[in-house]
């Protein structure tokens, strides 16, 4: 480990970080100016976004007089106190230190205590949005105390889902998570607990929970020797995709085997499965449109709610600059991903260069000027753009000419 990770000396680190104060600090700076202009031009604008909302509201309901130590309430959040008899919050372990703080300011936090919270540590999504499980579990551990005044109540049982679900659920949880991988030990209080039993007395084929792993290295091998597809280029997304889609066809009966049965609540009775039964759970849309893709292709109908679509492909909204940057070159964030795209291929650092040649004024105004002034690697870039962008806008006009020259003779016809 030394070896590989911490080669470098005490000297050769502080000087890195001698190097690198300058540029810190102007980055910092960056920052501000930045959050300043933001600020203003919101208020300006008169719009919140989302993490304002919390903070205008945690500002109105603080005294002037608070401190970080001292949360003393505001006016405002006395009188919410006094409105309030019970303050109920759900998925409590998503909330975040204002939300709680906010929470706090408009409850009863003198008296009997007001305030009543569900969640469930295990389904804790918004770290990245600055949420802290670790308020719930001091609470869930704190509460468990018959001494303290606040009770914890265990909603063990579970009615959403069917036994095999359950017992599959909790066979794999009991094994990966602890309180060093989840925050919390997967013990029988975790456990969800079967409640649901509506199932129970109807004849129907019981499904079971399957976890499938894909072992790229193996298959690597298989598909080299089939058809020469190297199957590590092929997209995680990709693979996910094709094993879900030899799972479907199966299921609905086209590799050969009979159709999976399912109980059709409507009809209450035993049915073939069909494509329209059949949902895919995703942590996060990121690999969607590709699964999207593999799975037509495999000739599954699918169907998912994607916010990308034709103008959202990089490509395209590349192309939309750049023929906005050709209709007004002075439009600087048009022109700016053209140059950084692979049609020019300049880094940030190449920006930043050529708008040292020009500081002030249009990014156009600086591209020119640098182009005029220097040579070398950059410049040849900067030639690069110009070439293209007087190539398609020849293109253009003589499409324009085009439809000019055909409007005018469908006009004559009519005429
Ligand atoms: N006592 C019950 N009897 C029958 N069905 C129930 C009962 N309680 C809840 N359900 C059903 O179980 C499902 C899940 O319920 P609910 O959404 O209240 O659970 P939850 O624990 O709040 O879920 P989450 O963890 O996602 O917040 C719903 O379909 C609900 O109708």
């Amino acid at each position: 480990m030394k070896k590989h990770y911490f080669t470098r000396n005490l000297e050769g680190h502080v000087q890195d970080m001698q190097e690198l104060a300058p540029v810190i600090k102007q980055l910092a700076e960056l920052v501000n100016i930045y959050s300043s202009h933001f600020k203003k031009l919101k208020r300006e604008k008169a719009v919140m976004d989302f993490s304002d909302l919390e903070h205008y509201c945690l500002a109105l309901l603080l005294a002037d007089t608070a401190t970080p130590e001292n949360i003393e309430p505001s006016n405002v959040a006395r009188n919410l106190q006094q409105q309030f008899s019970e303050v109920l919050v759900d998925e409590y372990q998503d909330t975040n230190l204002v939300q709680e703080t906010i929470l706090k300011l408009i409850s009863d936090q003198n008296g009997a205590g007001n305030m009543f919270m569900v969640g469930d540590v295990k389904q804790s999504i918004y770290r990245f949005r600055h949420a802290e499980p670790g308020l719930f579990i001091d609470k869930y551990k704190r509460f468990a105390d018959e001494g303290i005044a606040a009770e914890r109540i265990d909603l063990a049982s579970n009615f959403r889902s069917r036994e095999l679900v359950l017992r599959g659920t909790n066979y794999i949880f009991r094994q990966i998570m602890d309180e060093r991988l989840g925050e919390i030990t997967y013990d029988q209080d975790a456990e969800l607990i079967y409640a649901n039993h509506m199932y129970d007395e109807l004849p129907y084929q019981l499904p079971n929970p399957e976890l499938l792993i894909i072992d790229r290295e193996k298959q690597e091998e298989k598909e080299t020797e089939d058809d020469g597809e190297n199957y590590l280029d092929l997209e995680k997304a990709q693979l996910e995709a094709r094993v879900y889609a030899q799972k479907i066809k199966r299921w609905i009966g086209k590799e050969g085997e009979k159709p999976q049965q399912i109980f059709d609540k409507t009809t209450q009775a035993q049915r073939d499965v069909q494509y329209r039964d059949i949902v895919i759970l995703m942590r996060s849309m990121t690999w969607a449109p590709a699964i999207v893709d593999e799975l037509k292709k495999q000739g599954i109908p699918v169907y998912a709610e994607l916010s990308s679509g034709y103008f959202a492909a990089i490509e395209v909204k590349v192309m939309l600059s750049f023929l906005k940057a050709i209709d007004n070159p002075r439009q600087d964030i048009p022109l700016a991903s053209v140059l950084k795209s692979p049609i020019v291929g300049m880094n940030e650092e190449e920006l930043s260069c050529i708008r040292l040649a020009s500081p002030r004024g249009s990014y156009y105004d600086a591209l020119t000027k640098y182009s005029r002034e220097n040579n070398g690697v950059l410049s040849e870039k900067v030639n690069r753009f110009f070439i293209a962008a007087e190539r398609l806008s020849q293109a253009f006009q003589r499409r324009c000419t085009f439809r000019a020259d055909l409007a005018n003779i469908q006009g004559n016809r009519l005429l």
